[in-house]
């Protein structure tokens, strides 16, 4: 399998912000108060803060710390559940830069009837983006190893499955010269995850494998193909995942199915269905209603 590179694990913690609160289920907890001690971690990349030198890259710490503060102080709720999941959603709706939040919320004088040393509760959330995915497939049982790689899509760790556009039947786009193949089964997927985008290649390149795709010749004939259309706006030039894909926007075997899902997805700033209208008549035929073929299903 293609190694990818690591998405970023880079962290900013702030620990041990205390304040006097009114939470909790006991009416005495509502009246008189009590200390809450919170620890909030952001995972986010901080290589263009450290590479700029620039606060507005990254997060304020300071800011965190009074966005944590007011929580503590605000609308007393019964559960230290309920304000951990306050923080991390403020954190997430307030910093587009951070992909993910872990939340610990401390009760260190709870009405609990033993001696104990600490109780808290530990909240993690994780921004979702929404990513296209391109399967396609021309040899052996098309429709089995797209419907598989749906399913696999579905199956993994904080993924959703949001849209599956209908299966279309396309001439194989070969380079100059090769010979002819045959006819490729594509659709195209939308899906929300909390998987970075590096970690969705890696899924995809699994996928394929699963379905024993051999990378041989370029644009060779293959059981199974799983690219990355788009992710988010994220763009990337590394050459093991550019973003958006780099012939997304002139295939009519992505075009086609994408434009009948989300007609007003964007791909390079364009809607996808005007640039379907901008391809050539001949790229657009050659796109067809995969007729006599189920649809994929979500079991
Ligand atoms: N957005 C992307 N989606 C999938 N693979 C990508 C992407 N960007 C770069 N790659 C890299 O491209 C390499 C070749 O992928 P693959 O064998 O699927 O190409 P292909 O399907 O033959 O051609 P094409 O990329 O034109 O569809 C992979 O190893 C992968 O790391
Ligand atoms: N019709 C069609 N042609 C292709 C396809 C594909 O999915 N469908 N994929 C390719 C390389 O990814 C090359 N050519």
């Amino acid at each position: 399998m293609v190694r990818v590179a690591e998405a970023p694990r880079d962290r900013i913690e702030l620990r041990g912000v205390r304040a006097t609160g009114y939470h909790g289920v006991f009416e005495f907890e509502r009246r008189d108060g009590q200390e809450f001690v919170v620890d909030v971690v952001l995972g986010l990349d901080l290589a263009p803060a450290a590479a700029t030198d620039a606060l507005d890259r990254t997060v304020d710490y300071g800011g965190l710390a009074l966005q944590v503060l007011a929580r503590i102080e605000g609308e007393p709720s019964d559960l230290i559940e309920t304000l951990a999941g306050r923080i991390a959603d403020d954190v997430l709706a307030s910093a587009p830069i951070v992909a993910d939040v872990e939340v610990v919320v401390h009760k260190p004088t709870a009405p609990i009837p033993t001696p104990f040393g600490d109780v808290a509760v530990v909240v993690r959330r994780s921004r979702t983006r929404v990513a296209r995915v391109a399967l396609g497939a021309n040899l052996g049982d098309r429709r089995s190893a797209l419907q598989g790689a749906l399913l696999g899509l579905a199956g993994l760790p904080g993924t959703r499955v949001t849209g599956v556009a209908p299966l279309v039947e396309t001439a194989a786009v070969t380079l100059p010269g090769s010979g002819p193949q045959p006819d490729y089964l594509n659709t195209v997927v939308r899906l929300e995850t909390a998987l970075p985008p590096a970690d969705l290649l890696a899924a995809a390149h699994r996928i394929e494998a699963a379905y024993a795709r051999v990378r041989t010749e370029r644009w060779g004939a293959r059981t199974l193909d799983v690219d990355l259309l788009s992710y988010d706006g994220v763009e990337s030039a590394a050459p093991e995942l550019l973003l958006p894909h780099p012939r997304a926007h002139e295939r009519a075997f992505v075009l086609v199915p994408w434009a009948a899902l989300e007609p007003g997805a964007l791909l390079l700033g364009r809607r996808v269905d005007e640039l379907l209208a901008g391809l050539p008549e001949e790229e657009r035929a050659s796109v067809r209603p995969a007729e006599g073929e189920l649809p994929l299903e979500l079991v």
